[in-house]
């Protein structure tokens, strides 16, 4: 490689991340928050694979380009399943708050994962992903159940939801600047986590005023 071909890799990093995780978990709908910063209602089933890119400047000027391979939730059986981690930086485990079954079956995801890493030589980062946090009041997947599965896989942990974009910026690039040794202040981190919206929710039965909170959520409920 030439210093200029080597200096413009230095200058603009490519990181591959790749989302797993069972179907409805909201792979796509975090890919296209992150990317577009947009968010559908419908749910439309990822066939095989899909690709996003998205190029972030990080603190100290630091470009990168993430590619994003949002790899459909029927493909846990798949023999191109291996193909598709093979050389990730980061493999963000997604599954839905709401949803124990999504949860319980990340372990064969991370199975896979862990059988691809023994065959190569880059060893990805891996983030756990609770996704949809902005159904708190529906969540099943108790938090000590998260943070076990994070400290026995040496997960970063994270909580988003794609559908008002909470913590979804600062998923992506947290997961990057670390993969490249930037250090996000706390400045940056809260400019990250981006949303701070309030619904108004119509409890008719239930006339008290109620708050719900999530773990490194801004989401609250109020009447
Ligand atoms: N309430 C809520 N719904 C969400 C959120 N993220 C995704 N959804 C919804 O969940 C459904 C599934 O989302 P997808 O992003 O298509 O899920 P996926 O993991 O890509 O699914 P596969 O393509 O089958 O692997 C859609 O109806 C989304 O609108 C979220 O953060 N909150």
């Amino acid at each position: 490689m030439s210093d200029s071909e080597s200096e413009d890799e230095g200058a603009n990093r490519q990181l591959k991340f790749v989302l797993l995780g069972d179907g409805a978990s909201g792979k796509t709908s975090l890919a296209t928050r992150f990317v577009h910063d947009s968010f559908g209602k419908q749910y439309k089933q990822t066939i095989g694979l899909d690709f996003f890119l998205k190029r972030i400047t990080l603190p100290g000027n630091i470009n990168v380009t993430l590619h994003v391979w949002d790899i459909g939730g029927q493909t846990i059986g798949s023999k191109m399943l291996d193909k598709y981690i093979y050389g990730a930086q980061a493999i963000l485990l997604v599954y839905d708050v709401t949803n124990q079954q999504s949860f319980e079956n990340l372990e064969n995801w991370h199975n896979v994962v862990k059988k691809v890493n023994e065959e190569s030589e880059t060893q990805p980062r891996v983030a756990l992903v609770g996704n949809k946090i902005d159904l708190e009041h529906m969540r099943t997947v108790k938090i000590d159940k998260h943070l076990q599965f994070c400290q026995e896989s040496h997960s970063s942990s994270h909580f988003v939801s794609a559908k008002t974009g909470d913590s979804v910026f600062l998923c992506f690039q947290g997961i990057a600047a670390n993969l490249v040794d930037v250090k996000l202040n706390r400045a940056e981190i809260e400019q990250l986590q981006n949303v701070v919206r309030a619904d108004i929710v119509n409890y008719s039965q239930e006339p008290e005023t109620r708050s719900v909170h999530s773990p490194r959520s801004s989401m609250c409920t109020i009447q």
